[in-house]
């Protein structure tokens, strides 16, 4: 076990490439080990720069300058924390010796649901919905007829439900295309799924490196426009439901290689698991272990950064709750009702410096020794009470 020499205070740098709510987390836990710390963003006083040891506001779209940040303060470990990055620049990086986590192959596939899709379906023959990929309206008609009504329909780039739909019947196929094209711009292709209609969604946070492959307990979710408001974990699972889940998950995440943890995404209908998608990074359903476990998935993800071991204890059951804004704003005010401050719940506040209507801001998280029921619905109260 590599255990005493990373710890040197300063001896190890790391670099994220995305600042937002899930990178704080991770700064502040790779300081906790003395690990220097470089959040890079595209605006500035994103929440990671606000408590980081240094900070660059670029282009993240742009090959040369994210290059350039990375040749200026040549860090140990580049983590990327966005999907919205230009890629180029993290295969030249990793060509020049730089550490890219997981590895840039794996940020490449996972950022276009087309790459992940097919490596999962095609090279590793793990269950998902049945997909087409299609870039014209006829296209998207024909794989519509095939695949059958309710069909989702998703830009091939995007992320937190941006640019998604369901379309019930031929007839909202021409929105779909329109909502779609929105969010991709026009050369890119969209993907077509089967709906499945699952009894419950989970995300397994899979934590690896060359070491040791660790499970967090199966996190349940509650999606509302593709975008995640409730979690809980652990979510209760049938036995071969879990097992299969750690399968995929096992299988997917040695696929990709590297370190550091993974959001496996699944959906469940009885004891049938289908792959749906997957993070490189930490997830933000799984802000819910910053009050599960001894060591949340940001303190593993830098852990499994680092070599270090990645065993931990679950404390019990909790959720989270996302707070999103009402407003747009320049100066973003919340008013955390009294409520959140029991001996079983807090709340996180992310620190963004401009809030939009539906901008994530802030988490409420609760915490049940025995029922994530009970915490789910604790959470559910306190979020009422927010308000900005
Ligand atoms: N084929 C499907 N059948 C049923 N529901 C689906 C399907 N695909 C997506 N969904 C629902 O939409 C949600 C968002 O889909 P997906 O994870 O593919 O998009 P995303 O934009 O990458 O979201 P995020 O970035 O938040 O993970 C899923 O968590 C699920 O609730
Ligand atoms: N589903 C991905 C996810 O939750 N990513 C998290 O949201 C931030 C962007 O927030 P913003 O859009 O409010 O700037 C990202 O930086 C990351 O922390
Ligand atoms: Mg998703």
């Amino acid at each position: 076990m590599k255990f005493s020499a990373p710890l040197k205070s300063d001896s190890i740098k790391v670099m994220l490439l995305g600042s937002g709510e899930l990178g704080k987390e991770v700064v502040i836990e790779a300081q906790r080990l003395g690990v220097e710390t470089v959040a890079v963003d595209s605006y500035n006083n994103a929440p990671a720069q606000l408590v980081a040891n240094k900070s660059y506001t670029i282009n993240m779209k742009n090959k040369n300058e994210i290059l350039d940040v990375i040749r200026r303060e040549k860090p140990d470990f580049i983590l990327p924390e966005v999907e919205a990055i230009n890629i180029d620049a993290l295969f030249t990086a990793e060509n020049e010796g730089y550490h890219v986590i997981p590895n840039a192959d794996a940020v490449n596939k996972t950022m276009n649901r087309k790459n992940i899709r097919e490596f999962a379906a095609v090279d590793l023959k793990l269950p998902t919905s049945k997909y087409e990929f299609v870039s014209t309206f006829e296209a998207l008609k024909k794989a519509a007829l095939n695949i059958g009504f309710p069909c989702v329909i998703k830009p091939v780039m995007s992320s937190s439900g941006h640019g998604q739909s369901i379309a019930k019947s031929e007839d909202d196929l021409a929105s779909s295309w329109e909502l779609a094209k929105e969010a991709r711009g026009d050369a890119s292709e969209l993907i077509v799924e089967e709906f499945i209609s699952f009894d419950y969604e989970i995300t397994l946070l899979t934590a690896r490196n060359e070491n040791q492959t660790v499970f967090c307990e199966p996190i349940g979710h509650i999606q509302q426009d593709g975008d995640y408001i409730f979690s809980w974990q652990p979510m209760n699972m049938s036995e071969t439901a879990k097992k299969r889940s750690q399968e995929i998950a096992k299988k997917i995440t040695d696929g990709l290689g590297g370190r550091g943890i993974f959001g496996v995404e699944l959906f469940v209908k009885g004891d049938d698991v289908y792959f749906s998608e997957v993070s490189p990074r930490p997830h933000d359903t799984g802000m819910v272990t910053m009050i599960t476990q001894s060591q949340s998935e940001f303190a593993l993800h830098i852990r499994a950064v680092l070599g270090l071991p990645l065993d931990f204890i679950d404390y019990g059951a909790g959720a989270s709750a996302a707070y999103k804004s009402k407003n747009d704003s320049f100066n973003p005010q919340i008013d955390v009702n009294n409520t959140v401050f029991t001996n079983t719940s807090y709340v996180r506040v992310f620190g963004k410096p401009q809030s939009h209507k539906g901008r994530r801001m802030a988490v409420a998280l609760t915490f049940d020794k025995n029922s994530s029921d009970k915490a789910l619905q604790q959470a559910k109260q306190i979020i009422e009470n927010f308000d900005d």
